[in-house]
């Protein structure tokens, strides 16, 4: 059995309609997934017994010491669940190489979840499990069956029953990187604190028309107006200083900003790679991040390298 490496890509949220908390604990979404080129990578590696190793890529500042070792790690459970459904015993060591934000809203965790799945089931020539992979990875966590389809897709239900999205060209993002992560649960229950506070009635499903149109056009101009995220008002209340950073992006001419997904990474969405490259230069000059990373999308999802 020779290791099997998979590389799988962070996402952004061009759209999160954020419905109703459900009774299983969960909110309906309509999520608009776009997948970025910045990139985690796994390897599965033939071992007596379950393991897990988590290092930085070159240049990337994230954070790999809020990353569990154990039974928490998100690829280790899924290469266990994987296991499980295999009748295999667990018996990988998996080495996680991260580029992507820890706790950052770009589903880091869920990518190597994602990755662990697809690269678990070649070394234990699992194929007929491939198609179950999606399924698999929803009882992981909501954005896994996106890191393995990739591209851009709107996810329904909690976010895992998806449909790709027709998508022409491609988009030149700047992610700015904040210090410390936030957590997801915190933020969606912050959401409905803040709903309440306000009395607001929310409009649901939302209309996310322009925002497909934009993507099928390959408009990017059309795109940075039709961005929308209602986790939002409650990243920032959690995290005010990120104001501060989409007001940078905004002013410094972006086609459009909003905190990616749970955050607090926030993402601005450029003209160009020319015009990704100067606003990166100049946020990065502003002092509003803790880094500043530029990436295009869409780009496939898990794929063996
Ligand atoms: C907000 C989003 C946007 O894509 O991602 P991040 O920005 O965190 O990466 C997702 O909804 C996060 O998905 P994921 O990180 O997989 O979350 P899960 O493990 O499924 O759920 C963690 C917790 O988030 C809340 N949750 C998640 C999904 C959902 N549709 N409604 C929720 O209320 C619940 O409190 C749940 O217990
Ligand atoms: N392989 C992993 N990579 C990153 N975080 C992980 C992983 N496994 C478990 N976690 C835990 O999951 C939490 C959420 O991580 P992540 O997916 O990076 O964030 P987000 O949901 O904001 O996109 C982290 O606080 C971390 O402790």
């Amino acid at each position: 059995m020779k290791p099997v490496t998979v590389r799988v890509p962070a996402k952004v949220n061009l759209q999160l309609g954020v419905g109703p908390l459900r009774d299983d604990g969960y909110h309906d979404l309509v999520n608009v997934f776009h997948a970025v080129s910045l990139f985690d990578e796994v390897t599965a590696v033939p071992a007596d017994a379950p393991s897990v190793t988590v290092e930085a890529a070159p240049d990337a500042q994230v954070a790999i010491q809020n990353v569990p070792l154990d039974g928490g790690n998100l690829a280790m459970r899924a290469a266990r669940l994987l296991a499980e459904r295999a009748g295999v015993e667990p018996n990988v060591e998996l080495r996680i190489r991260k580029a992507i934000p820890v706790a950052g809203g770009m589903a880091g965790g869920s990518a190597d979840a994602a990755a662990a799945l697809l690269a678990c089931a070649r070394l234990w020539k699992a194929d007929l499990l491939l198609p179950a992979l999606p399924e698999l990875g929803a009882e992981i966590g909501s954005d896994v069956p996106f890191a393995l389809l990739g591209e851009s897709a709107i996810g329904l239900g909690r976010g895992e029953r998806l449909t790709p999205l027709e998508t022409s060209g491609t988009f030149h993002w700047v992610f700015a990187t904040a210090d410390g992560g936030l957590s997801t649960p915190a933020v969606y229950a912050e959401c409905d604190r803040l709903r309440e506070a306000r009395g607001e009635r929310v409009p649901w499903p939302p209309a996310y028309d322009e925002l497909a149109k934009a993507l099928a056009a390959g408009d990017a101009r059309a795109l940075g107006a039709a961005l929308a995220n209602d986790l939002q008002p409650a990243a920032l209340s959690l995290r005010p200083s990120l104001r501060r950073t989409l007001d940078a992006g905004r002013e410094l001419g972006a086609l459009g900003s909003l905190v990616s997904g749970s955050g607090p990474t926030t993402a601005f969405l450029a003209e160009s790679a020319e015009h990704a490259a100067g606003l990166a230069a100049a946020l990065a000059g502003a002092g509003v991040a803790k880094q500043v990373v530029r990436a295009y999308g869409p780009v496939p999802g898990a794929t063996v390298v």
